[in-house]
């Protein structure tokens, strides 16, 4: 019996006003971790984008689980986690508020899991704080303790450990190695240097 692909993206086409990026770009994605390689201004972030539904394709399909990104929409986003390391959108919020939207956003997470996240990352004193407060580095391992706790089938990491420092890096590292984690999850992440995790595939834009 054939298995169907975690994420399957067929004939996307997707350009900026000066910059066509995507013409008839295909790509299928198993469980486990996919290095997404390229130069600068190579696409790696559009795709990310595109794949976690912060951008609309000009043409082609992107289904997750056979879930089409724009017929179901809503049913795609709580598959899949965008973390993009971007500054706050919401940037009246504290820390907590942004964690209890996730938290309602995503039903299933299990807060005890996240709570532990933030604990190895160091944020808990962080929580009452305005999100804008954080760090660069602070407000990157927000999210990615958002990342690792929300029960996510696809995970698209831009950059997982620019700006962390060494302990997170470790941590990150071990936490995206499980082998539980890779069996579940299907993760797409860019890096312009060896991201040093066990890779599933490789691709290169
Ligand atoms: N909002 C935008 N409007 C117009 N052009 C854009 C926009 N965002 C990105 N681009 C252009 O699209 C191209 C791809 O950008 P993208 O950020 O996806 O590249 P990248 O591979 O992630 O690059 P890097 O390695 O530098 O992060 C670049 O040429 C960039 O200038």
């Amino acid at each position: 019996m054939e298995l169907k692909p975690v994420l399957r993206i067929q004939q996307l086409t997707f350009e900026y006003a000066s910059h066509p990026l995507f013409r008839r770009f295909d790509l299928q994605l198993d469980a486990g971790i996919t290095w997404l390689r390229g130069e600068n201004g190579a696409g790696k972030t559009t795709l990310l984008k595109l794949a976690g539904g912060a951008l609309t394709p000009h043409a082609g399909s992107i289904a997750l689980d056979g879930l089409d990104i724009q017929a179901q929409p809503l049913a795609y986003r709580l598959r899949c986690y965008y973390c993009g390391g971007d500054t706050p959108q919401l940037p009246w919020l504290t820390v907590q508020e942004i964690l209890d939207l996730h938290l309602s956003l995503y039903p299933g997470t299990d807060p005890a899991l996240l709570d532990a996240e933030l604990q190895a990352f160091h944020l808990l004193h962080t929580l009452d704080q305005p999100v804008t407060t954080l760090s660069l580095g602070q407000h990157k391992k927000m999210q990615l303790s958002l990342a690792l706790a929300l029960p996510v089938r696809l995970l698209l990491i831009d950059e997982p450990f620019n700006g962390l420092d060494v302990d997170a890096v470790a941590y990150l590292r071990r936490q995206l190695s499980a082998p539980q984690r890779l069996a579940r999850q299907c993760i797409l992440l860019t890096s312009h240097l060896d991201p040093a995790l066990p890779l599933s595939a490789t691709v290169q834009l």
